[in-house]
């Protein structure tokens, strides 16, 4: 797929039901190590990878009328309104010519579940879940050093709140579908990673039958 209006065209079509996207949400709380882990299968997997925080990071940057209100929310650990997340994720998808998508960080509240199911008629083929203790996440998140407004320890207790209570159920509804592989994220993150492999080979070795079954 190339040009912009192929992508429109493609995007259409899943719309319809007509071309299938393959949609991971990868899910844990604040410094479980999704980001890094999701570097990790872009390079292995060819997933595009689509970081809720960073687009909504990346708006605030481009100086958008959006910005001081996302701003606002980040530094609170709220959840932001998610037609404007799913915008933004919709415009990435469409223009990165890509079939396959790690969604990052999102659906955060239930809203944002079935806001994105309906917006975009896409449902995730599982749930990569990252389990690890807030102890631990608190200790990653005061280590991350990236500049971010919201790693500061008032802001990360507010975060965990807003996981646990808004964030989990969304984990729980697709536990109720079995559609959620639960990691154990306090691992060291090579070893984090080869737990991953497992899922994401079986899953490729899926689609490889599926071609074959279907040629
Ligand atoms: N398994 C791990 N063990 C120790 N540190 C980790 C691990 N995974 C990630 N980190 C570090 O913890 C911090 C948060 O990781 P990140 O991938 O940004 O998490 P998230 O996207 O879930 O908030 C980063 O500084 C990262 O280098
Ligand atoms: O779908 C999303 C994703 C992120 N955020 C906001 O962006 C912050 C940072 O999210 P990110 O996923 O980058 O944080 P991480 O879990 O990686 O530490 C969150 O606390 C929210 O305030 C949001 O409102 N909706
Ligand atoms: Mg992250």
């Amino acid at each position: 797929m190339g040009s912009a209006t192929e992508a429109t065209k493609d995007i259409s079509e899943n719309l319809l039901g007509h071309k299938k996207v393959t949609v991971v949400f990868v899910l844990g709380g604040p410094g479980s190590g999704k980001g890094t882990q999701c570097a990790n299968i872009v390079e292995h997997y060819g997933f595009t990878h689509l970081s809720a925080g960073d687009l909504l990071r990346a708006e605030i940057k481009s100086g958008s009328e959006n910005g001081t209100m996302i701003q606002n929310m980040i530094k609170e650990g709220k959840i932001v309104p998610s037609e404007v997340t799913i915008k933004l994720l919709q415009t990435a998808i469409l223009e990165s010519g890509n079939d396959k998508f790690l969604i990052d960080g999102f659906p955060r509240n239930e809203e944002n579940r079935a806001a994105f199911e309906r917006v975009t008629g896409i449902v995730p083929e599982f749930v990569l879940f990252f389990d690890c203790s807030e102890e631990e996440m608190e200790r990653r998140l005061l280590g991350r050093n990236q500049g971010r407004v919201d790693d500061n320890i008032e802001t990360i207790k507010k975060r965990f709140k807003v996981f646990v209570e808004s964030s989990l159920p969304v984990v729980e509804h697709y536990e109720s579908l079995g559609k959620v592989k639960r990691i154990d994220a306090a691992k060291p993150i090579p070893e984090v990673f080869e737990d991953i492999k497992v899922i994401f080979s079986s899953l490729a070795s899926k689609v490889m039958k599926l071609v074959i079954i279907s040629s």
